[in-house]
C-alpha cells in the first residue's frame, strides 16, 4: 500500500502521484466512491503500473457543484478559489457569487483575479462592476496574464488554489504563465485517459513549489448549489451578517414576510440589489 495524491481526475480514473514522485493511473475500488483532483489517497498497484485506490484521506475541504439530480466534485483540499473574471467579454455576477458561495461554504480563501487588465479602455467599467466585491472585502488581484501571469504567484504561496471562470476569462492563458507547458501537458493526458473519446473536461493539479499546489477546473459555466442548505448561503453574504436574526421571524425567508431585516435593508440601499436578486436565485435553488 503507497499513500499518494490525486493529480488528474477524469471520469472514474484517477492519476494518482505517489511518494517517490511516480505516477500510476489508478480507478476507485468501490462503484460508489469518487475522487477529486486534491484528495490524498492510499492505493494497491497493481502488476500493469495501475492501481486500486483503498483509501481516501478525510478531506479538509471538498468543493462540488450539484443540480437536483448529481453532483460533480471539482476539488479536494483546496484552501483557496481563485475565481477568474476578466475587463472583456463581459462576466456574470451570478457565477462569482456562486464561486463565493461555494469558498465561504467550505471555509476556503477567495480570491477574485480581474484579468486582461492590458486592455486599458475596458479596465474602468470592470473596476466598477467588481466594486461591489471589494467593498464587500473579496481580496481582487489585476493583471495581465497575457504579459505577465506570474504576478499572481505571492497570491498562491502556502495555498493549494483552484482556478475557476467562464469561458474566455482567460484562464489557460494564466495557468500557462504559472506553468509553463501546461495546456500540453493537460492535452496529452486527456489524449492518454480518452483514448479516443471526445470528453476532455477533467480536473488537473500543478505543483508551483513545495508548499503551493494549482488545481485548473475546466468548464465552469454552471455552478449550482443545490447541496447548501440555507443557514450557510445565509452566512455565505457577508453584507448579510449583522442582519441574520433581525427579522421578525425567526424562520424569516427574506421574501415577502413583514419586518424582515434583510428587505428593510435593501430598500435603504445598503444590500445592493443584485446581490439580493442572486441571493433569492440561490434561494430558490436550495429550498
Ligand atoms: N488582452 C489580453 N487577452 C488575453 C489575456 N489573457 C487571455 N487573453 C485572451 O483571451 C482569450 C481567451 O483566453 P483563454 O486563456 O483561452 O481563456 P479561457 O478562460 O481558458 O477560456 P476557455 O479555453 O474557453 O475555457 C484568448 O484569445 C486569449 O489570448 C490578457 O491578459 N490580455
Ligand atoms: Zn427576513
Amino acid at each position: 500500500m503507497s499513500r499518494g495524491l490525486v493529480v488528474a481526475a477524469h471520469g472514474r480514473q484517477y492519476v494518482v502521484e505517489c511518494a517517490d514522485g511516480a505516477t500510476r493511473l489508478c480507478f476507485p475500488r468501490g462503484k460508489k466512491s469518487e475522487l477529486a483532483c486534491g484528495d490524498r489517497v492510499e492505493i494497491a498497484a497493481t502488476g500493469d503500473g495501475q492501481g486500486v485506490v483503498e483509501k481516501i484521506a478525510e478531506r479538509t475541504s471538498l468543493l462540488y457543484r450539484s443540480n437536483e439530480f448529481r453532483q460533480k466534485l471539482i476539488a479536494a483540499n483546496v484552501t483557496q478559489i481563485v475565481v477568474v473574471v476578466a475587463t472583456e467579454p463581459s462576466f456574470s455576477d451570478e457565477l462569482v457569487t456562486r464561486c463565493l458561495v461555494a469558498a465561504a461554504s467550505q471555509d476556503i480563501r477567495p480570491l477574485i483575479v480581474l484579468n486582461k487588465c492590458d486592455l486599458e479602455e475596458r479596465l474602468p467599467a470592470a473596476r466598477e462592476a467588481l466594486a461591489i466585491y471589494r467593498r464587500l472585502g473579496y481580496p481582487i488581484v489585476e493583471l495581465s496574464a497575457r504579459e505577465c501571469g506570474k504576478a499572481l504567484l505571492p497570491w498562491l504561496h502556502g495555498h493549494t488554489s483552484v482556478l475557476v471562470g467562464q469561458s474566455g476569462m482567460g484562464k489557460s492563458t494564466l495557468l500557462n504563465a504559472l506553468v509553463p507547458g501546461a495546456n500540453a501537458a493537460t492535452r496529452e493526458i486527456s489524449a492518454a485517459l480518452d483514448s479516443g473519446k471526445h470528453t476532455t473536461t477533467h480536473a488537473r493539479l500543478y505543483h508551483l513549489d513545495e508548499s503551493s499546489d494549482l488545481i485548473d477546473s475546466p468548464g465552469l459555466q454552471e455552478f449550482g448549489l443545490h447541496h447548501l442548505d440555507l443557514g450557510t448561503l445565509e452566512a455565505a453574504f457577508p453584507e448579510f451578517q449583522p442582519l441574520l436574526g433581525h427579522c421578525r421571524f425567526r424562520d424569516c425567508r427574506h421574501d415577502r414576510e413583514p419586518d424582515c431585516a434583510l428587505r428593510a435593508a435593501l430598500e435603504r440601499g445598503e444590500i445592493e440589489p443584485r446581490r439580493f436578486a442572486c441571493y433569492r436565485t440561490l434561494h430558490a435553488e436550495v429550498a
